[in-house]
């Protein structure tokens, strides 16, 4: 599959679902931060310069060593892309906001089952990201060290005895690495303690985004936990306390699901049917509702209140309905109406068709 067709549908690896603890833990993605030798960091490049760093992460890719650790990564630049497709890679968490401006500087690569992602001229030169199912952060890490390890075969990093790796970004000095979880938390919502049990993950430092990563809103219930700092640790251990903090929001989740069937049982079915119903059969829907009702739907399926979608399927909805994937569907600008009908028209064929 080209790089093209991949940027369109849908589906993405990561989104198959399955993975460890994957009825909460929607996601597991870890990043490396790396910069090249002898270029200034990304903002202060021109666009010879910035060229020249795409053509050697280009160069590095295809040779074996990396090859035959990450298997075939498809490059692209970011202005060989429509806005709308740009916008999808956003929509599917394959790429940051952030590297959308600038495009003309800017590249991604990505391998074909959409797993391990690089952005080329982001905060840095490069980030390379491994993104799975469920809780898997040590085997996310595996594949980001072997990719990384393929790539400095042929690449100068910009790397310190004293500091580590070099990153436009001194939070991001040091391992380079953010290690990160995406998690369903609508129990704790319900109960009224997500707040609380956030604001303790951020005093043992850890940082606690929104859907799509720094600057954005928690949509749908879903809230992005990853370490701040990584300097002064190694990578397991960054991942060991990730695991830990992850362990006890997944732990607190459950006993919050327990409680709502326990004690508001009767108005935990009537909320997940009243979605499921609306999501059937509505004619217009807006973006906001949609992953509401979504996050609804699958805390139903989890509790098995209702026997419906497949969790993989409500995740792919997620991105499906979002708006640059809406546009794309159509091939033109769509106004608001129009993208709240054709929402709704793109949920109610999915989960009437079944399975
Ligand atoms: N566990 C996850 N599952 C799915 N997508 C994720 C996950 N963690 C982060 N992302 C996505 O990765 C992108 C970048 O996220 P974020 O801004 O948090 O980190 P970053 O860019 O790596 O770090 P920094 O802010 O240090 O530059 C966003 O699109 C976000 O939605």
């Amino acid at each position: 599959m080209g790089i093209k067709e991949t940027v369109n549908n849908a589906r993405s690896g990561w989104m198959l679902g399955g993975g460890p603890d994957g009825d909460i833990l929607i996601s597991s993605r870890i990043r490396v931060a790396r910069n090249l030798k002898g270029y200034a960091f990304p903002h202060l490049l021109d666009n010879e310069k910035a060229g020249q760093v795409i053509h050697a992460v280009q160069l590095a890719m295809e040779n074996q060593a990396v090859k035959s650790r990450a298997g075939n990564l498809e490059m692209i630049r970011m202005s060989e892309l429509t806005p709308v497709e740009r916008q999808i890679l956003v929509e599917k968490h394959l790429i940051s906001p952030n590297l959308l401006e600038g495009h003309e500087k800017k590249a991604v690569a990505l391998r074909d089952d959409e797993v391990i992602s690089i952005m080329i001229n982001e905060e840095d030169h490069l980030r390379v990201q491994c993104l799975l199912p469920g809780l898997q952060l040590e085997k996310a890490w595996e594949l980001v060290n072997q990719v990384d390890d393929g790539l400095e075969h042929t690449l100068d990093y910009a790397f310190s005895e004293k500091f580590g790796y070099l990153t436009a970004c001194p939070t991001n000095t040091g391992t380079g690495m953010r290690a990160s979880v995406m998690m369903h938390l609508p129990g704790l919502v319900l109960v009224d303690q997500v707040g609380a049990v956030l604001t303790t993950v951020s005093k043992l430092g850890f940082t606690v985004r929104g859907l799509y990563g720094e600057g954005t809103e928690a949509l749908g219930n879903l809230f992005q936990l990853s370490n701040q700092v990584t300097m002064g640790h190694a990578e397991e251990d960054i991942i060991t306390s990730l695991n830990s903090v992850t362990g006890q929001v997944l732990a607190q989740e459950r006993e919050a699901r327990k409680a709502l069937l326990q004690q508001r049982r009767d108005q935990l079915e009537d909320k997940v049917g009243r979605s499921y119903g609306i999501l059937k059969h509505a004619h217009m829907i807006s973006s906001e509702e949609a992953m509401r009702r979504l996050s609804d739907v699958r805390l139903g399926v989890d509790l098995q209140l209702i026997t419906g979608p497949a969790p993989a399927q409500l995740t792919e909805l997620m991105v499906m309905t979002r708006p640059a994937y809406l546009a794309k569907q159509r091939n033109s600008d769509l106004n608001p109406l129009e993208r709240d009908i054709l929402r709704a028209q793109t949920i109610r064929n999915k989960l009437n068709q079944g399975g």
